[in-house]
């Protein structure tokens, strides 16, 4: 069972993959042609082509059974065909209805990406969508884990969450789900772990000081602060906004 203690220790634990995703990212320049539509044979572009078929088949083998997981593909995707694994039944139902990967979507290829890649071309279209389609998917995955963040929150007080949920009173919830503490502490990790994770590993294992980040740990930090925890928060708010529905 999920409890506020243990869906903090997934966040943490999610940025690691979200940091790794970023480091990933970052190996490639922009490479524009990865998303123009007109550069490929099949009227999509790369990465259209390549979250479409790799969710295709993430599908088939069962991945969105999960309710932790997301697709960002808008085409539909085929059925899971493995037996269902009994996923526990946590979240309240509405929680499936609460799908903010369209914003995602815009948000990374107009705010994000910019930010921490060189405005280059090297060739590696493919290899440039699937690491999208990486980071894309570890930043929805822990923006949609809002939910079970809210769930457990509202399981360990339903008393402080049910007034202002049957009002509608979107600003009182707001502050009853925004810990400013835990936020700074994650901002600070994740500068903490950006430095950690993308340093250069030697046999001496000496971390250099004022040595080349892989990326750019102020802005791993920023995107924390100004999209991630912001997103992750309207979604707790949005989900208990219909926990009684
Ligand atoms: O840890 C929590 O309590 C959360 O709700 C998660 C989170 C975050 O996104 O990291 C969001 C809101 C809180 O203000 C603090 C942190």
């Amino acid at each position: 069972e999920t409890t506020v203690a243990s869906a903090r220790a997934s966040l943490v634990r999610q940025e690691d993959t979200i940091i790794f995703a970023l480091i990933e990212r970052s190996r490639f320049p922009l490479n524009s042609p990865t998303y123009n539509q007109n550069y490929t044979s099949v009227q999509d572009s790369i990465l259209d082509f390549v979250v479409h078929n790799t969710e295709a088949v993430q599908s088939k083998a069962g991945r969105y059974t999960n309710p932790e997981e997301i697709p960002f593909s808008t085409k539909s995707l085929p059925p899971s065909v493995v037996p269902h694994c009994p996923f526990s039944q946590f979240l309240h139902p509405a929680a499936a209805s609460i799908n903010i990967n369209k914003d995602i979507w815009k948000l990374y290829f107009s705010d994000l990406l910019p930010l921490f890649v060189a405005s280059d071309d090297d060739g590696n279209y493919a290899q440039t969508a699937a690491a999208d389609l990486t980071l894309l998917q570890a930043i929805s995955r822990r923006i949609h884990y809002g939910k079970f963040v809210a769930e457990a929150k509202f399981r360990e007080n339903p008393k402080a969450f049910e007034p202002s949920i049957r009002a509608k009173d979107r600003e009182t919830l707001l502050k009853l789900l925004t810990l400013k503490k835990v936020e700074e502490m994650v901002v600070k990790r994740v500068e903490k772990k950006a430095m950690v994770l993308g340093q250069d590993v030697n046999i001496d294992n000496d971390i250099k000081k004022g040595g080349k980040y892989k990326v750019d740990p102020s802005i791993a930090s920023m995107l924390y602060q100004k999209w991630l925890i912001p997103l992750t928060k309207n979604v707790e708010l949005e989900y208990l906004l219909k926990r009684f529905e």
